[in-house]
């Protein structure tokens, strides 16, 4: 753990982290709970107080500096996430530099925090509008981008003037503490990022009881985020959420089809499909199902399957048996409600590794659990639509709210229907989205805020107006 600046916890018991896909112990990292969750609150409101202050030319030079040892050992981290998280090589490298984006984009937020001043309603009085920086964050985050979803949180935040405390996923602590590393090698100051591995329960409870927490910021399922939001009404905490996904995939008859069956492989089974923003469900316009269905096979059949530090494997392992067996529940009701595999439908287990078959589930029908919840899964579940009108009303016919894809090379049936779409994120003949650039967030039960472009600073910030009387 990173507390204060001094790296501690070797005294508390540990617990191992290990590679998903051998089952090699990695490594141990502190447990720890109430006590050091304390005490990274401590040395965070004990440094706001400087840190807040600090020019914020001061703070983006020192952020750009994170962003250059990030660069520099993106190899490094890449391989420790590759190791931790079971993903490809090349495409945990990518993450380090998606992450690492989000670092460089908000070392120039920082610089940009504008206030107004409001024409007054009195020629005695002048309005100013400031914003400040909402004090002491607490983040928590999940296993599926050990180094993004630390990034787009930290890096808005530190921009703004606020201290951080961090809790990365039990499975992926790894990452979180190199980050630490290179952020203390850059010289941001003891206490500004504080990073706690352990009990994620207790460590939760102590920073939603504590008042100095004046932000919870939460990636992760909804049922956890609903559980944080429920305790930030202790102290009305701002609160952001970035949580669970379903998004729906859209091919209409007018669509290009080689290029949508490309997206739909990026969508689908990047991560091996635990990813936020996956496809979960693929609505085909009837006249063209057939042929988009063989397309798509032939695909899929080329993805290879396998231990991430392996070279041109396209899916790695899934993260643990829970994921496999939620995966295989899938597959087993898609199947017993009469879908037809056309692709994979197999899990498998190499070298303690387990894995599961790139799929392809055709005749799918609304009532299947892939249809509904989130797989978290590489299985595509193929269903057909007539018109336009109802593939929307299928596709909003979701709890869930965080992105969608539609395509079509009629821009106005494409404008048409991803304005339709109730989703934070719609992909219009795109399926990979995701920039540091842009204001990433869900609608309904995928969450609160935005996380990303200079939307997502304000999530750091207060807006104070001052009424001067002259
Ligand atoms: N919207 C997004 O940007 C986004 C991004 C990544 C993942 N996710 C979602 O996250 C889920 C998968 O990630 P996961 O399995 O790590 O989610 P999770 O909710 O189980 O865990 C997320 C984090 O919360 C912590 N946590 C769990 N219970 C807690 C509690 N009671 N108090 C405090 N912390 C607690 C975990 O230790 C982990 O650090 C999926 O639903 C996925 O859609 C969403
Ligand atoms: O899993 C959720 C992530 O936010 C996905 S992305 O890397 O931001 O697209």
């Amino acid at each position: 753990m990173y507390i204060d600046g001094q790296w501690q916890g070797s005294e508390l018991s540990q617990f191992e982290i290990t590679n998903p896909a051998t089952k090699q112990v990695l490594g141990s990292v502190p447990e720890g709970g109430k006590k050091q969750a304390e005490q990274a609150v401590e040395a965070a409101h004990k440094t706001f107080e400087s840190w807040s202050k600090l020019p914020a030319q001061d703070r983006s030079r020192l952020l750009a500096d994170w962003h250059r040892l990030i660069d520099e050992n993106k190899e490094e981290i890449g391989k420790i996430m590759t190791l931790e998280q079971g993903k490809p090589l090349q495409e945990a490298i990518g993450e380090v530099n998606y992450a690492n984006g989000f670092i460089s984009w908000y070392a120039e937020e920082a610089k940009r925090i504008y206030g107004e001043t409001i024409p007054a309603s009195h020629t005695n009085k002048r309005i100013f509008v400031q914003k400040q920086p909402v004090g002491v964050v607490a983040a928590i985050t999940p296993w599926n981008f050990p180094a993004a979803m630390i990034t787009r949180k930290v890096g808005p935040a530190l921009a703004a003037g606020c201290t951080v405390v961090v809790k990365p996923a039990e499975e992926t602590p790894l990452t979180a503490l190199k980050l630490a590393e290179l952020a203390e090698e850059a010289g941001i100051p003891a206490g500004v990022i504080n990073v706690i591995t352990g009990n994620p329960q207790a460590i939760g409870e102590a920073w939603l009881q504590d008042e100095r927490v004046r932000k919870i910021t939460f990636t992760g399922s909804t049922e956890v985020g609903k559980q944080l939001m429920e305790g930030a009404a202790q102290t009305v905490k701002k609160v952001s959420l970035e949580l669970g996904g379903h998004a729906p995939f859209i091919v209409m008859e007018d669509a290009d089809i080689d290029h949508a069956v490309a997206q739909l492989i990026g969508s689908k089974f990047r991560n091996a499909g635990q990813t936020c923003i996956c496809t979960n469900r693929v609505y085909v316009q009837a006249s063209i199902v057939e042929t988009f269905s063989e397309k798509f096979e032939a695909a899929v059949l080329q993805l290879k399957t396998g231990d991430g530090l392996e070279k041109n494997v396209d899916l790695g392992p899934l993260i643990n048996k829970q994921a496999l067996e939620k995966v295989q529940d899938h597959m087993d009701d898609a199947v017993a409600k009469g879908g037809n595999i056309l692709a994979g439908g197999n899990s498998f287990e190499k070298n303690q590794g387990l894995y599961f078959e790139p799929t392809i589930v055709t005749e799918a029908s609304d009532d299947m659990l892939c249809m509904n919840e989130e797989t978290f899964g590489p299985i595509a579940p193929i269903a057909s639509f007539q018109t336009e009108e109802e593939v929307i009303g299928r596709a909003n016919n979701s709890p869930f709210g965080l992105a969608a894809y539609v395509f079509s090379e009629n821009i106005g049936k494409a404008v048409r229907v991803s304005e339709a779409l109730e989703y934070g994120i719609v992909g219009v003949n795109d399926g990979l989205p995701s920039v540091p650039q842009a204001p990433f967030g869900g609608m309904k039960e995928s969450g609160l805020g935005r996380e990303g472009g200079h939307h997502g600073i304000e999530e750091y910030l207060e807006v104070k107006y001052i009424s001067l009387g002259i």
